[in-house]
């Protein structure tokens, strides 16, 4: 395995590869789950523009439709209506090919926990996206700068046994940002942690958005940390709210 953290330049003439950024965009979707009797509308004629740059918080009670935004939003659920775009470009369109593709070179996921593979460094989890990716046209980030960034390079030869829930975040987060994805996915990220950890990881995520220009989504349940947020949506039976300012 070639743990070369190569970085290369950005094209625009690859249509695969990193070009104009415009953010992601979802136009009137809508996704039904269930058969029958339990047929579920978990997205009703959804619209949501998120601009790179911009941090999207996602409120609402359970079972509101946000991990179906979430799913639709990565490229992993197909909605059964409406479109979905990621830097000008419709996912519904792609083949499955071309999608699965584009999710791993252009959207990073952070998820509750950091799902952080247990047997590798923190260096190693990064590591791994170079070597998963290989081959594409990307501009990856070099592990260890990016590890500096998050503040976690002094723990670099660390397992995950042997870091806190917000340092397992911040090491998930700078995973996600290894290529320079357009789109940035949260789902929960504060939901083990207490208060002062979750407030650092969100605030990470806020600088992170801006500082590599992706489009951020996070869905909460922790309304402490909305501040750090450009702009709330709610959700409420599948249908999104009209935009909120930051608490
Ligand atoms: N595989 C499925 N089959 C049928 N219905 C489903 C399925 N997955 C989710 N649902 C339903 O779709 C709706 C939206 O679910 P979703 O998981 O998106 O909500 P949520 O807002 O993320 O909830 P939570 O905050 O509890 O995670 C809910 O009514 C849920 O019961």
């Amino acid at each position: 395995m070639n743990h070369t953290g190569t970085t290369t330049s950005p094209s625009t003439t690859d249509p695969g590869g990193p070009g104009e950024r415009s953010g992601l965009a979802l136009s009137g979707v809508t996704l039904r789950l269930g058969d029958g009797d339990s047929l579920v509308t978990a997205l009703d004629a959804v619209d949501l523009a998120v601009r790179p740059g911009e941090f999207v918080a996602v409120v609402g009670p359970s079972g509101a439709g946000k991990s179906s935004l979430l799913a639709v939003a990565g490229a992993l659920t197909a909605p059964d209506e409406g479109t979905v775009t990621i830097d000008g470009r419709d996912i519904g369109a792609m083949s499955e090919a071309e999608r699965a593709a584009h999710r791993r070179h252009h959207i990073g996921f952070v998820f509750q926990t950091g799902n952080l593979l247990p047997a590798l460094t923190v260096l190693d989890q990064l590591r791994l996206v170079t070597h998963l990716t290989r081959g594409a046209d990307l501009a990856r980030r070099e592990p260890r700068e990016l590890l500096e960034e998050v503040g976690m390079a002094h723990k670099a030869d660390r397992r995950p046994h042997q870091l806190s829930g917000g340092e397992r975040q911040r090491v998930g987060i700078a995973r996600a940002l290894m290529t320079t994805p357009s789109l940035l996915l949260v789902d929960e990220p504060t939901a083990a942690l207490d208060r002062a950890r979750s407030h650092e990881v969100v605030s990470l995520l806020a600088r992170e958005t801006k500082r590599s220009a992706v489009a951020t989504v996070m869905v909460t349940h922790d309304h402490d940390v909305l501040a750090h947020c450009d702009r709330i949506v709610e959700m409420t039976d599948g249908r999104l709210s009209d935009q909120t300012a930051p608490a």
